[in-house]
This record gives C-alpha cells, sequence and structure tokens, in this order.
C-alpha cells in the first residue's frame, strides 16, 4: 500500500500543498480528481520523488520512499517524454532494460502491451510517425513495461478516442486485479465513475473527499428520492417538508425525509417505484470543490 501522510509543499510564498493525505491500496484503482492547478501533478511528483516535500512523508508498504523504491514503480508524467525518432518496439523495451529488466523478458513484456494496446502493427514505426493518441498508449507501455509494483499515470486518458480509452482500461484494470496499486489523475469524471474503486479530491491543495466511490456516494447522498407512481406525482408537493427538485407527470424527484411522502404516496396513488437518488461524482465534485 501507498501512504501518503501530511504532504505539504509550496513554491516561493505559494502553498500548493497543504498536509495531503490518502493511501492507494493493492489492488485498487485510485482516482485523483481537482481542477486545473489543484496539486495532482505535485503531489505524483512528491509520491515518485521527483520532487521535494516540505513536510510529511510518503511510505510504500510500511517504510518511507526512497530512492531504493524508484525502479519499483510505474509512472506515466504530465510531460510526456518519450523519443520521438525512436522505433516504438525499440524504445519500450531499451525502457525496461533501463530498469534492470534481462533482455529476454523485456522483450517479452513489450510485444505483450504492445498486443494489449493494440499497437502491435506499430511497433517497427518511429514514435513521431504515431497519432497522439496512439503515442499515448506508448507512454503507457513505457510506465508499465517493467511490472511496476505501483501505478501513478498523470491524465493516462486525456486525448484518447471512447474505444482507446477502454482499450487502456482493460490494460490497467488487469494490473489492478494482479494486485498493483492504481493512481491516476483525470477530468474525464464518467470514466472515473466508471473505473475507480476509491478516489480522492483535491482542491486548493486540500483534500476534500476521500473514500471508496460508494462511501462518497452514501456520504453526499443527503435526503434525495425519487417516486413514480400510476398516475400523476403532482400531490408531491403539498406533503409538508418536501422540496421538489424535478416534476414529470407521474414521476418526482424530491428532498425530504422519506417515510413521510411514502405514507403519503400510499394514500394517494399507486406507487410504482420508490428509490434513493445517489449523487453521480460529477455532483460530488462540484459539491466539495
Ligand atoms: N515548479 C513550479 N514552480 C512554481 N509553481 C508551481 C510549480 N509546479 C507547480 N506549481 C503551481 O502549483 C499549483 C499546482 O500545480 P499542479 O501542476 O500540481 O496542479 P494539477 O492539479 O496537476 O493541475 P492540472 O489539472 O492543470 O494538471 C499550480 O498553481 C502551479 O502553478
Amino acid at each position: 500500500m501507498l501512504t501518503v501522510r501530511g504532504i505539504s509543499r509550496s513554491f516561493g510564498d505559494h502553498k500548493v500543498l497543504d498536509e495531503v493525505s490518502f493511501d492507494v491500496r493493492p489492488g485498487r484503482m485510485t482516482g485523483f480528481l481537482g481542477a486545473n492547478g489543484s496539486g495532482k501533478t505535485t503531489t505524483m511528483r512528491i509520491v515518485l520523488g521527483v520532487l521535494a516535500a516540505h513536510g510529511g512523508t510518503v511510505s510504500w508498504q510500511g517504510a518511507e520512499v526512497g530512492p531504493q523504491n524508484r525502479p519499483d514503480f510505474g509512472y506515466m508524467p504530465e510531460e510526456r517524454g518519450l523519443y520521438p525518432k525512436m522505433k516504438v518496439r525499440d524504445q519500450i523495451t531499451w525502457l525496461a532494460r533501463l530498469h534492470g529488466v534481462d533482455r529476454e523478458t523485456a522483450q517479452r513484456n513489450t510485444d505483450a502491451l504492445l498486443a494489449d494496446l493494440e499497437l502491435t502493427e506499430r511497433a517497427g514505426d518511429r514514435l513521431e510517425e504515431l497519432s497522439l493518441g496512439n503515442q499515448q498508449r506508448v507512454q503507457i507501455a513505457a510506465a508499465l513495461v517493467h511490472d511496476p509494483a505501483l501505478l501513478i499515470l498523470d491524465e493516462p486518458f486525456s486525448g484518447l478516442d471512447p474505444i482507446a480509452v477502454e482499450t487502456v482500461l482493460d490494460v490497467l484494470r488487469k494490473r489492478a486485479a494482479g494486485g498493483v496499486p492504481v493512481l491516476f489523475s483525470s477530468h474525464q469524471l464518467a470514466i472515473v465513475e466508471r473505473l475507480c474503486d476509491d478516489v480522492v479530491i483535491i482542491s486548493k491543495g486540500r483534500i476534500v473527499a476521500n473514500g471508496s466511490r460508494e462511501e462518497l456516494r452514501a456520504r453526499h447522498a443527503g435526503q434525495r428520492y425519487e417516486i413514480v407512481v400510476a398516475e400523476d406525482a403532482g400531490w408531491v408537493r403539498d406533503v409538508p417538508g418536501v422540496t421538489i427538485l424535478e416534476l414529470d407527470g407521474p414521476r418526482a424527484v424530491f428532498e425530504a425525509e422519506p417515510q413521510q411522502v411514502l405514507r403519503a404516496a400510499l394514500d394517494r396513488a399507486e406507487v410504482r417505484s420508490f428509490t434513493p437518488v445517489v449523487p453521480t461524482l460529477d455532483e460530488i465534485f462540484r459539491e466539495v470543490i
């Protein structure tokens, strides 16, 4: 498990991270969300040791992270740093070798990743000959080729078309299923909602929400319900204590103490369904940042 505790960082007078704490658990996909400039990249760079913290600790499997851990980590930085003129397969294999992987394993891992990322046909092309989306897939291969024990990915889905997103998702899910903790930042909340086990939301350098997707939804659910009845649901607005959010023929969405509305409903109408409305990640995000 990766444990981040009380990390702070300033640039000049600007405090960019303020006591940031969260965990990235084994076998779980953790989405790291925040507006532009909220501190995601800075946090990731500190975890990777590329940047020093001004306070706090980062631990891996219970011990403070140091240079000895770095070869075990896989990092896809925001500023993509591969060689445009080098051929795709040569480049990925070479990166694996730099991480100390033997030649045979490096070639086997490269070929398996290129196949999983649907890049086999481009293996002999120079990186600069690929479309931006395909270059992005190569970046993902570069972060994964040495079979890292932890994955930190800065915006791995940016610039990918929906089919490429699915391909990359499958590759990352496979790693997580194998027990690797995966932390990735993204602005695409629909993807995070679908993919993540855990969510960490940062705003202006502070963690404002942190937990499993279900916990966050339950925590932010409030008293919002949807009722569907056989005929017009207009009477719901007359039940004391109800705030109507949507009213559309036989369907109403409202905030209220639910038992009272359900009792009133059973007196007046044939109830087809009565369900709590859980907020989307997008709604939670807007609420907390
Ligand atoms: N090397 C630096 N020198 C000065 N300020 C910096 C430096 N690196 C980051 N910052 C500032 O720290 C803040 C957080 O930046 P960071 O890149 O971590 O945000 P982010 O959440 O990754 O944003 P985005 O979603 O736009 O990538 C910003 O205000 C940024 O300008």
